[in-house]
């Protein structure tokens, strides 16, 4: 597994190592015991996968409140998207910082989003499958999303926002000015 940090330190990129040979290819996505060697062990309890038809397609700014706050190890398995993970935690020195990186099924790159992040992503193809690992199950009433373009964000979505189709959630969901974060920094 290659491991790139990316501006946000604990956010990073994992690449998974992918076997050609004459059929395709293989790849291990996730090793707990080899990711645990390098100090980025998760235990992930859940697996998701999102399909969205149309490119431009946005799905955030999500997050859980604690104690139901997730980790998300994010891939695209068709397609590709450009997906973001906003610091939210307060007191953090990167309080409000983002990164963006491209996710697509040829370059096998996956996010690995840490708690206390907010999360989203817009799809660049059409018919992009989106599949993500989370350590902490779904509690609807914990469930939070964030306007993605909001003031004091500013994040470079990389698509116009009149091609941006939204859930109602996401439609409606308060501006980041507005919203009060849930989560703490606690220092390493
Ligand atoms: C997230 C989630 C949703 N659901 C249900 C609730 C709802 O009826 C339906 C669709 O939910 P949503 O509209 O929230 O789906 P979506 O907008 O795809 O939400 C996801 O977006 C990305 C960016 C994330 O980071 C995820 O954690 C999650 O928040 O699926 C579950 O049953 N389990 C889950 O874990």
């Amino acid at each position: 597994m290659d491991i790139r940090a990316t501006d946000l330190p604990d956010v990073k990129v994992l690449t998974p190592r992918r076997f050609g040979d004459a059929r395709g290819y293989f790849s291990e996505t996730w090793n707990a015991a080899r990711m645990a060697a390098t100090g980025l062990s998760t235990e992930f309890v859940q697996d998701n996968e999102s399909l969205s038809a149309k490119p431009g397609t946005l799905r955030g700014l999500h997050y859980q409140s604690p104690p139901f706050a997730q980790s998300k190890l994010v891939r695209v398995a068709r397609g590709s998207v450009r997906d973001v993970a906003v610091d939210v935690r307060r007191g953090s020195p990167t309080y409000g910082r983002w990164v963006a990186e491209v996710l697509s099924a040829e370059n096998a790159a996956q996010l690995l989003v840490p708690r206390g992040f907010l999360h989203g992503f817009v799809t660049l193809e059409p018919d992009t499958l989106v599949l993500y690992k989370v350590d902490n199950g779904y509690d609807a009433a914990s469930d939070g999303s964030v306007f993605w373009n909001g003031a004091g964000l500013d994040i470079d979505w990389g698509v116009a926002a009149a091609d941006v189709t939204l859930s109602d959630k996401d439609r409606a969901a308060p501006a980041f000015q507005d919203w009060v974060s849930p989560f703490e920094y606690v220092a390493a």
